[in-house]
């Protein structure tokens, strides 16, 4: 688990972090959200210890970054690290890994870049973009590392490349049990993957979305019906999307009631569906991003 406890950071004479609070656990995706500026860098080079912490404290697995310095070892922080190694072959790159980091497991090196048929003998340079973003991420992620924190994995890159690398993450989430905090300007990339939602708006945390208390809150079904749903139903659910006589919808409130009064309207079939952070920003923003 990581805690970062009160954390706030100035740069020059800007409060850049204020009061910064959280919690990482295992296997989860954590989303930093905010505009340009808004101090999502700041906050993760201040975790992985490149810069020092005004006030607060940041522990991974219980143990003080700044007090134990080997404590970080399980964090790894990607900051377009490809760049600064842009001159250098694809196996030079890894044996440099794997030199560096212990854990550097080479054969799930070799089977992530033949999974996303990366060429091997170019010089990173040679790669596009999207090519270089997924470089980074296949580096990382074969230092098995238990935490890995994204500074905008995805910026510039196409959407089909941008889904690539969220399916790529949310497998070793799932595989490896790795935990991946991720800043991003972008909401909506993140809002279908992450277990909670941290909005910075300049440097304070503004908002908080969490999927365990969605959980506790909300209730999503599918329901179908022979005819149409009985207004007296309709009014009472946020129906987040209909496809014919079949409604995606999101209950609040006394969710047994809710379901029994359901019962009653006798649909075709009804069944429960796993809630994502996207359905509860569909229904309470009508969509709209709250990072603007
Ligand atoms: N070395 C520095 N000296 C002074 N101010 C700085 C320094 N580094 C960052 N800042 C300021 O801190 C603020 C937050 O920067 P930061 O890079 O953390 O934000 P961000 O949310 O990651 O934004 P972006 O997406 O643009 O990188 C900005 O206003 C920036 O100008």
């Amino acid at each position: 688990m990581i805690h970062v406890q009160n954390v706030s950071k100035t740069m020059g004479e800007q409060q850049v972090i204020t009061d910064i609070t959280f919690t990482v656990g295992k296997g989860t995706i954590t989303g930093i959200v905010g505009r340009n500026g808004a101090g999502k860098t700041t906050l993760l080079r201040t975790m992985v210890t490149i810069l020092d912490p005004d006030q607060g404290t940041i522990s991974v697995n219980g143990e003080d970054v700044f007090a134990k310095p080997e404590a970080k070892a399980s964090m790894l922080y990607v900051e377009d690290s490809v760049e600064a190694l842009k001159n250098y072959s694809v196996s030079n790159i890894a044996s440099l890994y794997a030199d560096i980091y212990p854990n550097f497991d080479h054969d799930y090196f070799q089977e992530l870049m033949h999974r996303f048929q990366m060429p091997e003998t170019k010089k990173v340079k040679q790669y596009s973009k999207g090519r270089k973003a997924l470089f980074s991420l296949i580096l990382a992620f074969a230092t098995k590392p238990e935490y890995v924190l994204l500074d905008e994995p995805t910026d510039g890159l196409d959407v089909i490349m941008k889904k690539e690398i969220m399916r790529f993450m949310l497998d070793e989430v799932a595989k490896e049990n790795i935990s991946i905090i991720i800043a991003t300007h972008r909401l909506d990339e993140l809002e279908s993957l992450a277990d909670q939602i941290f909005v910075l708006k300049e440097g304070e945390v503004a908002e908080t979305f969490q999927l365990d208390e969605l959980r506790d809150t909300y209730k999503k079904w599918q329901i179908v019906y022979r005819e149409q749903m009985p207004d007296s139903l309709l009014n009472q659910l946020y129906i987040l999307q209909q496809s014919g006589r079949a409604y995606t919808c999101l209950a609040a409130g006394n969710l047994q009631e809710l379901e029994i009064e359901l019962q009653k309207t006798e649909p075709l079939l009804y069944e429960e569906l796993p809630l994502k952070l996207e359905d509860l920003f569909a229904a309470k923003l009508g969509g709209d991003s709250i990072a603007e």
